[in-house]
């Protein structure tokens, strides 16, 4: 499987549009691959989050449909990071969740033909006492997601990038029959440490490749931490990016975790 890691940087002086048709651009430029992947709310940013009202969208909004056709563009399945997604001025009270927001921290599966194959709705808000906690809903539901493959289907599940550090997720991932995690993310500098170990973390527990999608730049006043990785059920890292924007174009033989997993059967030890 080989996965196109897009670690978009950007700054406060981008305007959303711009980065929306730079973003969309540099997906149909990856044209060798199965899966590309894109960061959490790379669109309307993602520590902004006075701008995260204004540009909510719903899921089959501007910025998905952008990134839906560049990956038609390229027949690969696109992992279009997250949007703010928005219920809509209309929505009734039972759909605009549980504090009644209507807004979610929403990642969006694209397919090879440029149809939404999945979403997924982060379940774990970051920010203690502002931003997610106090201006989204939470996600109430895991998601996984079958890819197939020219070597093959996958199973894959989606977390978004503050679920990394609650393993109870990716156990139930896990159970749900995920090969694969795949986690966008905006991720700030000053905590990268902890993205890269809980990345191999999740890796080598659940025997399970991890495929980390973070966002480079300073916005908002926030360096983010950079370091996207893919690291196999084994735990070895096969790629990590460093500060800046980059591409980090990975093979990824699922037949070596698939083989680990015969090979050290811990998973079969689980007795809670
Ligand atoms: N966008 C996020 O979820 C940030 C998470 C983070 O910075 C942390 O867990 O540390």
């Amino acid at each position: 499987m080989r996965v196109h890691v897009l670690q978009l940087a950007y700054d406060d002086d981008e305007p959303v549009a711009a980065r929306v048709e730079r973003a969309a651009a540099l997906v149909s430029g990856q044209r060798d691959a199965d899966l590309v992947v894109l960061p959490e709310l790379w669109a309307p940013t993602g520590m902004n989050y006075d701008l995260w009202t204004a540009h909510a969208e719903s899921v089959d909004g501007p910025t998905v449909a952008a990134v839906a056709e560049a990956a038609k563009a390229i027949g690969a399945y696109v992992h279009a990071g997250s949007i703010v997604e928005t219920a809509g001025p209309d929505a009734p009270p039972e759909a605009r969740g549980p504090q009644g927001r209507g807004l979610w921290n929403t990642s969006v599966l694209i397919g090879p033909e440029g149809d939404t194959l999945a979403t997924y709705r982060k379940v774990h808000r970051f920010g203690f006492a502002s931003g997610e906690p106090q201006l989204m809903e939470a996600g109430e539901q895991l998601v996984t997601a079958d890819l197939d493959l020219p070597d093959g289907r996958v199973r894959i599940g989606l977390a978004t990038c503050y679920d990394i550090r609650f393993p109870e997720q990716f156990r139930r991932l896990l159970d749900a029959g995920a090969e694969v995690f795949v986690v966008p993310a905006a991720w700030p500098a000053r905590r990268v440490a902890h993205w890269t170990l809980l990345g191999r973390a999740r890796a080598v527990e659940n025997q399970c490749t991890v495929v980390q999608c973070n966002t480079a730049g300073t916005h908002a006043g926030v360096a983010m931490g950079g370091h996207s990785q893919v690291v196999d059920g084994t735990g070895v890292v096969l790629a990590e990016a460093g500060d800046g924007e980059e591409v980090l174009v990975v093979d990824v033989d699922l037949d070596v975790t698939r083989r680990w997993r015969a090979d050290f059967p811990v998973l079969a030890d689980r007795r809670l």
